[in-house]
């Protein structure tokens, strides 16, 4: 166990930001932490990296309990951009890393390693401000893991980056969390979730409403995903009992039914009226259980 959140909850006077909040967050792992816009979690954050006291419960790494003297232990990427914009990249991670006790041998070592690995090698002399969204974002990492940091906190890292340069962040973060390291990840984005995270907590007005293992957490959403693609019209199922949601898609639909049993009856009713090209029986998504359990449009 590493890093655990006891019963904890933050009062912004009489408002509860945060409310009795349970979570484990083993080493080895990327916990993803969700929630709409203003459910808490940035505030949680606050509370785990020392800036913001919690009103009530604890928060403990190791079983003990997290104060600045950890501070180098713990790395932070915002979801809002914290460089200085008229620094250069390799002065701004000097300043940063000799904050977290690193000496600039070993900055410079691991800034290099990073920017090669980055493919950004040529932005290390040019000051934050020229650089695009995208570069920016990759220093951002570059900052909040060149101290090596044993717990990460991910608040939306692949924010204005190309297709390309996800996938070159997201192997880092897998490798990261490979090495050892405890990850928690945010993000809107749930096929990242799905992708990286092995457990998972969806905060709704700074309450836990889903907490657990992803697949736990589908399975126990019990309604599924039925895709189908033909060349006729498919409309009328969504008249079949159990079908709860229709969504016309390219050349088909996608159903969410009820309870798998509901999956028979589909595929009966689309007997002899033509060519059914596919016909898959889906995992609810965890953007399916995000929309139900949080309640808003979501995207
Ligand atoms: N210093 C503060 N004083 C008063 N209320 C605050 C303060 N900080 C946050 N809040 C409130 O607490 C709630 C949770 O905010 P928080 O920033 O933690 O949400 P969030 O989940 O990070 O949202 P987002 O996805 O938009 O970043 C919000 O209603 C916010 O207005």
């Amino acid at each position: 166990m590493t890093l655990q959140l006891d019963h904890v909850s933050k009062k912004f006077g009489s408002f509860t930001a945060v409310d009795d909040l349970s979570i484990v967050i083993p080493e080895k792992q990327i916990f993803g932490f969700l929630g709409a816009n203003g459910a808490g979690k940035t505030t949680t954050f606050r509370m785990i990296l020392g800036l913001m006291d919690n009103s009530s419960g604890s928060i403990t790494w190791h079983n003990e309990s997290i104060d600045y003297s950890k501070s180098h232990l713990i790395g932070y990427l915002p979801e809002e951009r914290g460089l200085y914009p008229k620094l250069t990249v390799k002065d701004q991670l000097i300043y940063l890393g000799k904050l977290r006790g690193m000496s600039k041998n070993d900055i410079l070592t691991e800034l290099d390693r990073w920017l090669e690995r980055f493919n950004a090698t040529e932005y290390r002399n040019k000051k934050v401000e020229e650089l695009s969204k995208g570069n920016q974002q990759k220093i951002q990492f570059i900052s909040a893991v060149i101290h090596k940091p044993r717990l990460l906190i991910l608040d939306e890292p692949f924010s204005g980056l190309d297709p390309v340069n996800v996938e070159l962040l997201k192997q880092a973060v897998v490798e990261l969390k490979e090495a050892g390291t405890s990850i928690v990840f945010s993000s809107h984005r749930m096929e990242h979730v799905e992708e990286l995270c092995e457990h998972l907590c969806i905060l709704h007005k700074g309450k836990p409403v889903v907490h657990g293992s992803l697949k736990d957490v589908k399975r126990s959403f019990g309604k599924k995903n039925i895709v189908i693609h033909a060349d006729f019209d498919l409309t009328y199922l969504n008249d079949i009992n159990g079908v709860m949601k229709y969504k016309a898609v390219t050349e088909g639909c996608e159903l969410q039914i009820e309870s798998e049993s509901v999956a028979s009856k589909v595929f009966e009713a689309l007997a002899g009226r033509g060519f059914v090209r596919t016909f898959d029986l889906e995992e609810p998504t965890l953007n399916d259980i995000f929309i139900e359990k949080v309640g808003a449009s979501y995207e």
